[in-house]
């Protein structure tokens, strides 16, 4: 069987290689295992909480309907850091195709995190297509405004724990010339870097990348991931380095910043403004691919 369901989670393995399986926790629908052929693809904290407890240190959580904590936004600021999906038990939807493997969750009001919605009490439904092919993973988020007379505005990103090896030995490509907030600064300014490199602890937003640019993640001139993105014009680049993650109480083991780097497609510099009856959609895919060094 391709797709198992236990109360908490949904393993979906492939019909071609039982090496290739991807599991997805009920709680944030969060992505938190995707085996290629036998080789891990994402980062996971041996300290992560796969009971519900707090959002999932890894994997591909869901940040909706805000990413980072707002400050100016008179509904959204009332919210935590990344919002609500994250810590709301979505509802398996069920098989949508045998192969590849795909499967749905969805999430709204009705079942969502109830102390979260208090503090946004908005209508709206999300739709998350999880797609497992031989050699990829496609996310996708389809968010609608089930409203009858409000506006629904929101962030969205797929915040991805990629695996590496190194994380001194790893570049993400395919950025440069790119406008970007520096969170760490607290800046913005233009990359003129070929590539990003990690010596210390790096949050970029990364602004209005257009869709073709493919971010890819390279180890010592190989690329090991590919990420491509439809609809979701920022890319956030995340290591949390030493004191970081020292800081975080599910981070373990502690040094495990070198093994992920966060390549984070998201809509978060702006918001996505939906009126009533509207709805929008975005992915990310994530496969292998030659490097591909685009001269843009
Ligand atoms: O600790 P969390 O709430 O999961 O956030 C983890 C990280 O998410 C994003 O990558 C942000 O850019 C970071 O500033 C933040 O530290």
């Amino acid at each position: 069987m391709s797709v198992e369901e236990t109360t908490s989670e949904v393993i979906l393995t492939h019909p071609d290689n039982n090496k290739t399986f991807v599991k997805i926790l009920k709680y944030g629908a969060t992505v938190f295992s995707w085996s290629l052929n036998g080789q891990e693809q994402l980062w996971l904290s041996s300290a992560a909480k796969l009971d519900g407890s707090k959002p999932v240190r890894g994997g591909i959580p869901l940040v909706f309907p805000v990413f980072g904590k707002n400050q100016d936004d008179e509904d959204l600021s009332k919210l935590p850091q990344h919002g609500l999906a994250r810590n709301s038990t979505w509802e398996f939807l069920g098989q949508v195709k045998a192969n590849p493997p795909t499967v749905q969750f969805g999430l709204g009001p009705e079942i969502a995190n109830p102390e979260l919605s208090k503090l946004w009490p908005m209508d709206y439904s999300l739709i998350l297509t999880v797609e497992m092919g031989s050699e990829h993973l496609k996310t996708h988020i389809e968010v609608s405004n089930t409203s009858s007379d409000q506006q629904l505005k929101f962030n969205w990103l797929f915040h991805t724990y990629l695996k590496i090896d190194d994380i001194e030995d790893t570049m993400v490509s395919n950025l440069s010339g790119t406008k970007l907030f520096d969170q760490m600064l607290q800046e913005s300014y233009v990359d003129k870097q070929p590539v990003v490199t990690f010596h210390e602890e790096l949050d970029r937003i990364y602004q209005k990348v257009e869709d073709d640019r493919l971010v890819q993640v390279i180890d010592k001139g190989h690329p090991v991931h590919t990420i491509k993105r439809h609809n979701l014009p920022d890319a956030v680049v995340w290591n949390p380095w030493v004191e970081k993650s020292k800081g975080m109480g599910d981070f373990e083991p502690k040094d495990g910043f070198k093994e992920l780097v966060c390549v984070e497609p998201g809509y978060v510099h702006d918001f996505v403004k939906l009126q009533p009856g509207q709805s929008w959609e975005a992915y990310q895919l994530l496969y292998k691919d030659k490097l591909n060094y685009q001269v843009l």
